[in-house]
């Protein structure tokens, strides 16, 4: 499991290491591995003009302290002070002592202009809000230069909580961040600054609590979630799922949902609903009827929502699905008008799984803030929810209303902003249900096996081959290997 911790904790395990260590360790290993990952990127290069811009913090300092190894090893680094007089005073030194040269943020121009490398050393941790007006200069130089950019432990201007951006901010190519990740590095917008994250150890795993605030699910852990059906498993063990999907305007949403659900784990599938036919059609292996869903027969988990319209019918649909013992999947149209009231009253959990625009609905905010500020919009519904909500789009969130650390799915591709590709998601998210995952892992696996499925379906993917792909990226990750 990757994991990440915001700055106060971050902050507080550096503290209690520092105290162990001679002053200046934790420096010396974090520039140590930025200058490794600077020298890697340079490799190959004919000339190795580097350009380093540096705040008046210890950001700067890490920078700086990596600028003089790299001057070492021959590079021609120019140092760009934002604050000449507040630099960090040992790197500066350190910086002079190997060759490399200071200039002032009026010559910053002339210098990125012949660089092949940029360091960002303007803000780490340390950074607050939307980037001063000087430092925001200096990123948009760098940003119309197109020199690749090495970011010091987060790109400058995000923030390294939430992952908001406000106004201009760094973009790298490589982000080299010391101790832990931070949530910023792995939430849009700002982890589209990022890059390429690369963590270096600086001893911080020890002193950090067992509890982050972020985690991101690797191949192993998704290959220990999957079920795996044993000798003694028939259908109903392991687990039916229901669907409540699709209408007579809409029948493709229960059809997408449906295969979903086929490709979940689950030993049956039931379809509760007006698109019978179709769905019969397309999935033989349905267990179709045309009533209520509570009429359909025992089910593990319901999935309800996709492509029912906006009719009383489809409130009456989701009504009966929310008064089922079991937990319940609620989507798009389901989404509608929801009532925290009526959820958090269910015996049994419920997960929903809104894109931006209908969290948005949810929490009575507009879609943009909720875009921009996805870690605060997931954790809220959550809450007021009472349910786990999985906040679809660049970034999937999942986040689980006991609180906990928010997950982060680290697979998909944008491809995947498909008609019908949410469908399938639901439907895949309810198998898991059935099949006795929790809803968080239940969420979690689901998202990560939709994106990789979405990754490896011919480009451009459409919810109907992603589905079709689903089943090459179960074998691969019950092989344990990385699709
Ligand atoms: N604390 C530690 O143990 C370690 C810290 N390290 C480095 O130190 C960094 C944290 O250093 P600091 O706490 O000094 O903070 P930073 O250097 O990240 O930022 C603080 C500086 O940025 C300026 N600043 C803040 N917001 C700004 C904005 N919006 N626009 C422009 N300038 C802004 C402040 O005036 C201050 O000078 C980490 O990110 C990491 O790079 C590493 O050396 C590893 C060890
Ligand atoms: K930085």
């Amino acid at each position: 499991m990757r994991t990440a911790y915001r700055v106060e904790t971050v902050r507080t395990a550096e503290r209690a290491l520092m105290a162990r260590l001679p002053e200046g360790t934790l420096m010396a290993r974090a520039a140590a591995g930025l200058a490794a990952a600077c020298a890697d990127l340079l490799r190959g290069g004919r000339s190795r003009r580097v350009v380093l811009l540096v705040g008046s913090g210890d950001n700067g300092g890490d920078a700086l302290y990596a600028g003089a190894r790299l001057a070492r090893r021959g590079a021609g680094v120019t140092a760009v002070l934002l604050s000449p007089d507040r630099a960090h005073p040992g790197g500066l030194a350190a910086l002079r002592a190997a060759g490399g040269r200071v200039a002032a943020p009026d010559e910053a121009a002339a210098a990125l202009a012949r660089a092949d490398l940029v360091v960002d050393g303007i803000t780490g941790i340390g950074g607050r809000g939307g980037l001063r007006p000087e430092a925001a200069e200096l990123a948009r130089l760098v940003h119309a230069a197109g020199t690749p950019v090495v970011a010091v432990d987060l790109p400058s201007g995000v923030d390294p909580d939430t992952g908001e951006v406000r106004g201009e901010a760094v973009r790298a190519a490589l982000t080299v961040t010391f101790g832990t990740h931070k949530p910023g590095l792995l939430v849009d917008p700002a982890a589209e600054h990022a890059g390429e994250v690369r963590l270096v150890d600086i001893g911080l795993g020890p002193e950090l609590p067992a509890t982050p605030d972020l985690t991101a699910l690797e191949p192993a852990d998704v290959a220990a979630l999957l079920p795996r059906p044993t000798g003694e498993s028939d259908k109903y063990r392991r687990g039916v799922i229901g669907i409540a999907a699709g209408s007579p305007r809409y029948p493709g949403a229960a059809v997408l949902a449906v295969g979903g659900a086929l490709h979940g784990g689950a030993g049956a599938v039931r379809y509760a609903g007006p698109a019978d036919a179709a769905v019969i059609a397309r999935y033989p292996e349905t267990l179709v009827s045309t009533g209520l869903p509570h009429q359909a027969g025992r089910v593990q988990a319901w999935v309800v929502g996709p492509g029912i319209g906006d009719d009383p019918q489809a409130r009456e649909r989701v009504a009966d699905v929310l008064d089922a013992d079991v937990p319940v999947l609620v989507d798009a149209d389901g989404l509608r008008g929801l009532d925290p009231d009526r959820i958090r009253a269910r015996t049994a959990p419920t997960v929903l799984t809104p894109h931006a625009g209908e969290a948005a609905a949810l929490l009575g905010t507009a879609r943009d803030r909720v875009e921009a500020a996805r870690l605060t919009a997931v954790r809220e519904l959550a809450e007021r929810f009472g349910a786990v909500a999985l906040l679809k789009g660049s970034t999937t969130l999942v986040a689980d209303p006991a609180g906990g650390p928010v997950r982060v799915n680290p697979t998909g591709t944008p491809w995947l902003a498909t008609a019908g590709s949410g469908d399938v998601l639901s439907g895949l998210i309810g198998a898991l249900l059935a099949t006795g995952l929790t809803p968080l892992d239940a969420a979690s696996t689901g998202a990560y096996l939709h994106g990789l499925a979405g990754s490896h379906a011919p480009t451009p993917p459409s919810a109907s081959t992603v589905t079709e792909a689903l089943p090459a990226v179960w074998r691969a990750l019950l092989d344990h290997r990385t699709p």
